[in-house]
């Protein structure tokens, strides 16, 4: 049979060359080759079939996500996949499970804070999952609060262990993924007791990782722990494949040796030492690496959103003003419809090259770990921390406005919006609560401008040498076609930051406690945060189009997705940018005209523009995102796949209905 598009004549509306775009979003011709045979090789086993997911209660669902992560194993071993490849493998699998924490945190906190030897023990293990690992360090009284970490883990020295313990119900380890059934091991972060003394009450070195056998062979946990799930959470099928866990320690032994001991050591007679050359700071190592794999993937959530709004909008038609009978305009042709979703469309797309660069940065800093080089580390948490709060608050709403844009069909589970979002919502939390994020970048922010004149700023805070300029220059603009150049838009990105950023730290200088100073400007640090990282977004995007983009129109496309994104934002901020006296009344209304002439720019190459991200209809799972744009008959269909739909005659009918029409309530 003949597949009908239903999407074609906006296809072929598109001004630029679909495959080279995709090449482009993939970030090179070997990744999108890399990403397309995973995604397809998900599709095609029925093994990762997901549309009933919603419909299962927790232990179904749970032991579904066990037998899917088998599977995936299973391939990656009779394919032989590498690494690189079995995360992609999980990534559309697209179902939170402990492999995630596995190999996306226990590995690595034992890369990361483990000795050499240490390394050699656990690795292998580890990379055979002969041992499966989490990452145990909130507590149920302590999330973001790390240095408030109850568990202690006191040094025996006759018996050469520690005694790891939770002395209070608060310090129940509480929420770790993978922790609650699965994991045989973890790494958790516990207070160190040496000698009676507590090391760094100051916060130098209060925290120190082990590695210890939670479980016994037949999977029942040691004496002295008690461990299980922190029970149901937000949304139906969503995160709840994961089984976050809560952990509690009586007085349990572990040999010394199991203290990650690549920052410090505790010796055989009970000596503590710390590694001179190597900062403390190294012990949150994994989270920053996390942060940086939260935002190099985040583009693909708000993509799969975006996608499917833009597909369900240009199919779609209500009426037109003039006739409210007759429908006619198809919904993504309304102005209204243009302005909530095409900056999120240009969202997805400068969030995938502000996560390619913070990767590179990324590596970068990790190099410069291995040689002992620690000097862009403050860099790197503030940029990886940051991004990751903008990016994953932008995604999350996003998400909730996409299923808004589809209105109610939105609503409906068989969208695939519901539990996308239900499932993302937590990366607003999970690895640093956001806000909290964002105020430890005001604090990078606040720090480099009062260092200004004995301190030379550095990477993304370079803008910071050039305050002057910044702050006494206004901006220039005096027609909306002033607005779409690259250094323009750049530096009036830098204005206002650095502007919000001067006036805070100014503020901040009348307190006598500056912890109190902080704590009572942090609504207006958080601001300046988030103004920081804005700069950084565009920047990057801007960069990028300097590069050599091949593919007809791919650039041209690109430019326009740039200037929607960064206009879209002084349009929204555009209190910030009028108070701190960069931008006049009339430079920002221009920059409203023009964001309107440029989604007019946009709007013939939305499809294709979605269409470049190369999603599979399954990774998509949504009846109103298909590919083919086939929506009605199969979104008709879905309804009746319901099992709520098996039978006329729900449950409860005879027994609660009967009753009021027969007016026999009085016998219930
Ligand atoms: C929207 C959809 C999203 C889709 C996402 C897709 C996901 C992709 C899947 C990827 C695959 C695998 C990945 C793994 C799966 C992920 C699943 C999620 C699991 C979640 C796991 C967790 O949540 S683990 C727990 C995380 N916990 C936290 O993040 C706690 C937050 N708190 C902190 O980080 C700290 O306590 C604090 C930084 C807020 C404060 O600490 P402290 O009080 O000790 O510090 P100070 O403020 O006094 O600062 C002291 C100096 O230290 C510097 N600093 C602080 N942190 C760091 C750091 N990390 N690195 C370097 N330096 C740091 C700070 O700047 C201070 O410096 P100076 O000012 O110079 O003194
Ligand atoms: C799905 C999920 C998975 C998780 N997986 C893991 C895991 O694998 N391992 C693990 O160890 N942990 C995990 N966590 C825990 C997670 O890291 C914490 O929830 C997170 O760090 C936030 O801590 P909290 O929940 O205690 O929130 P809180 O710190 O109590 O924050 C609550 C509110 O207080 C505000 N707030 C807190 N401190 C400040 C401050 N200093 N200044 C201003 N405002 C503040 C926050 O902005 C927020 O609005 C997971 C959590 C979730 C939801």
């Amino acid at each position: 049979m003949e597949l009908v598009d239903h999407l074609r004549d906006e296809r072929n509306k598109a001004q630029f060359d679909v495959e080279a775009m995709k090449v482009v979003w993939a970030g090179s011709p070997q990744e999108l080759q890399l990403c397309d045979r995973m995604a397809n090789l998900v599709a095609n086993h029925p093994a990762f079939e997901k549309l009933k997911r919603p419909m299962l209660v927790r232990k179904e669902l749970f032991k579904n996500s066990l037998r899917k992560a088998a599977y995936a194993r299973k391939l990656v071993i009779d394919l032989g996949l590498s690494e690189e490849e079995a995360k992609w493998l999980r990534f559309y699998i697209d179902e939170p499970t402990y492999p995630d924490l596995h190999w996306g945190m226990f590995i690595p906190a034992i890369e990361g804070q483990g000795s050499e030897e240490q390394k050699e023990k656990w690795l292998p293990l580890s990379r055979n999952m002969q041992i499966i690992g989490c990452y145990a360090q909130t507590e149920m009284g302590h999330g973001s609060n790390v240095q408030g970490l109850e568990t202690t883990a006191t040094f025996d020295a006759q018996q050469d262990h520690f005694i790891i313990h939770s002395p209070t119900l608060t310090s129940t380890k509480w929420w770790p993924g993978g922790l609650g059934k699965v994991s045989t091991h973890a790494v958790v972060y516990a207070r160190l007791i040496v000698n009676g003394e507590f090391h760094g009450v100051h916060g130098w070195y209060n925290y120190y990782s082990f590695s210890f056998f939670l479980y016994l062979e037949d999977h029942s946990p040691l004496p002295g722990i008690t461990v299980g799930d922190v029970g149901l959470k937000f949304g139906n099928g969503a995160y709840n494949t994961m089984d976050n866990g809560l952990l509690r320690f009586h007085h349990v032994r572990i040999p010394r040796n199991q203290m990650l001991m690549r920052v410090s050591q505790v010796s055989r007679e009970g000596k503590y030492m710390q590694c001179d050359d190597v900062p403390r700071q190294l012990i949150y190592g994994t989270m920053v690496s996390v942060r940086q794999t939260i935002v190099a993937m985040v583009s693909r959530t708000l993509s799969r959103a975006v996608c499917i709004a833009t597909r369900y909008s240009a199919l779609r038609r209500q009426h037109s003003s003039s006739s409210l009978v007759v429908p006619c305009f198809l919904m993504i042709d309304y102005q209204s419809q243009q302005s909530r979703l095409f900056p999120l469309l240009a969202s997805a797309y400068a969030f995938k090259f502000v996560g390619e660069w913070l990767k590179w940065l990324y590596t970068d800093v990790k190099q410069r770990l291995e040689a002992n080089d620690f000097s862009t580390l403050p860099e790197a948490h503030a940029s990886t921390a940051g991004l990751k709060s903008l990016t994953t608050s932008a995604t999350v709403d996003g998400i909730e406005e996409c299923m808004k844009l589809c209105g109610g069909d939105g609503y409906l589970v068989s969208s695939g919006l519901p539990e996308l979002f239900a499932v993302s919502v937590p990366a607003c939390t999970y690895e640093g609560d956001n806000t909290v994020l964002m105020l430890q970048v005001a604090r990078f922010v606040v720090k480099t401008v009062s260092e200004v004149g004995y301190k030379e700023p550095l990477g993304t805070s370079s803008y910071i040498r050039r305050l002057n300029t910044l702050l006494h220059n206004n901006c220039l603009v005096q027609t909306g076609e002033d607005w779409v150049k690259g250094d323009r838009i750049v530096e009036a990105f830098e204005a206002r930051a650095a502007r919000m950023a001067v006036t805070c730290t100014q503020h901040l200088a009348k307190f006598q406690d500056p912890e109190q100073g902080f704590s009572e400007l942090s609504a207006d640090l958080v601001e300046v945060a988030v103004a920081h990282c804005q700069l950084i977004v565009v920047s990057k995007f801007v960069e990028k189009l300097a590069q050599d983009i091949p593919g007809k129109g791919v650039k041209e496309a690109l430019e326009v997705l740039c200037y929607v994104y960064a206009l879209f934002l002084v349009h929204k901020h555009q209190g910030d940018f009028l108070v701190t006296g960069y931008l006049t009344p009339k430079q920002a209304s221009l920059a409203n005209r023009q964001l309107r002439i440029l989604y007019s720019r946009l709007r013939p190459n939305a499809i294709a523009l979605v269409d470049a991200f190369n999603h599979t209809d399954h990774y998509l799972s949504s009846v109103v995102g298909r590919y083919d744009g086939n929506v009605y008959p199969n979104l008709y269909q879905a309804a009746f796949n319901d099992p709520f739909n098996d039978s006329h005659v729900p449950d409860g009918y005879h027994q609660y209905i009967h009753p009021i029409l027969n007016q026999t309530l009085a016998k219930l």
